[in-house]
């Protein structure tokens, strides 16, 4: 058996403010730093160790990583960065308050926008500001990898390869990994592990900086998840 340790970023200043993030590349709250903490602080207590950790490219998620991996002693282990961990790419959405696009769009229709697995935020042009193409980071990417807006399986579609590329051959040849990523990118990770049905993923919500531990069997299918209290 061996344990794979999911882990969503702590609280982001637009978590906070209630805005659309997305991939946009806000840092954390002054709150999150306790949360990450708190994280490395519980996987210590109950035993965890890691001897890789994958993250994305947004600060949000690497800040988190960095806080667990210093409670634990642990700075010094290889950590790769892909932007397919990334969160979901919210399109235009991205800046705007939860709460005032309910106001303007209807709370079903942002609610759609927000869970379901299918729905379409509007999207943005190439020639908008947010557009990642004007990002250096994301420069080696393809014009048809680049987003313009995002559903839940399309983020699931990018976050796959990654998952099967990278992070099972760290586990298959026995590295105990720690994955810290986004709400959204680990819902669709979550919806394949665990085979959620469209509809059980709708429900899915996964709370920020709570570490979710997977036990895996010798051929790395579920035994059992649950999150660290
Ligand atoms: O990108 C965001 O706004 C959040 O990280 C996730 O938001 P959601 O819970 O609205 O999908």
């Amino acid at each position: 058996m061996q344990n794979l340790v999911l882990l969503r970023h702590g609280q982001s200043q637009w978590n906070l403010e209630n805005r659309f993030t997305g991939w946009t590349d806000v840092d954390l709250s002054e709150q999150s730093r306790q949360e990450a903490a708190r994280a490395g602080q519980l996987l210590l207590r109950h035993g965890y160790g890691f001897d890789m950790a994958f993250t994305s490219v947004l600060k949000r998620a690497i800040k988190t990583l960095d806080i667990v991996l210093e409670e634990l002693d642990l700075c010094w282990i290889p950590v790769q960065k892909s932007w397919r961990l990334n969160e979901r790419f919210y399109g235009a959405l991205q800046g705007l308050n939860k709460a005032e696009t309910s106001e303007q769009y209807g709370a079903e229709q942002v609610q759609r926008w927000r869970r379901d697995p299918h729905a379409l935020p509007p999207a943005l042009s190439p020639d908008d500001p947010r557009y990642p193409g004007h990002d250096p980071r994301y420069q080696h990417l393809t014009a048809r990898e680049l987003p313009l807006t995002e559903n839940l399986s399309q983020t699931m579609a990018r976050v796959l390869p990654y998952w099967t590329e990278q992070i099972i051959p760290a586990m298959r040849s026995h590295q105990r990994v720690l994955v810290c990523a986004h709400g959204n990118s680990l819902r669709a990770l979550v919806q394949y592990i665990d085979h959620l049905t469209d509809a059980e993923v709708t429900q899915l919500d996964i709370p920020t900086g709570v570490p979710l531990v997977y036990e895996l069997d010798d051929d790395l299918n579920r035994i059992r998840h649950f999150y660290l209290e």
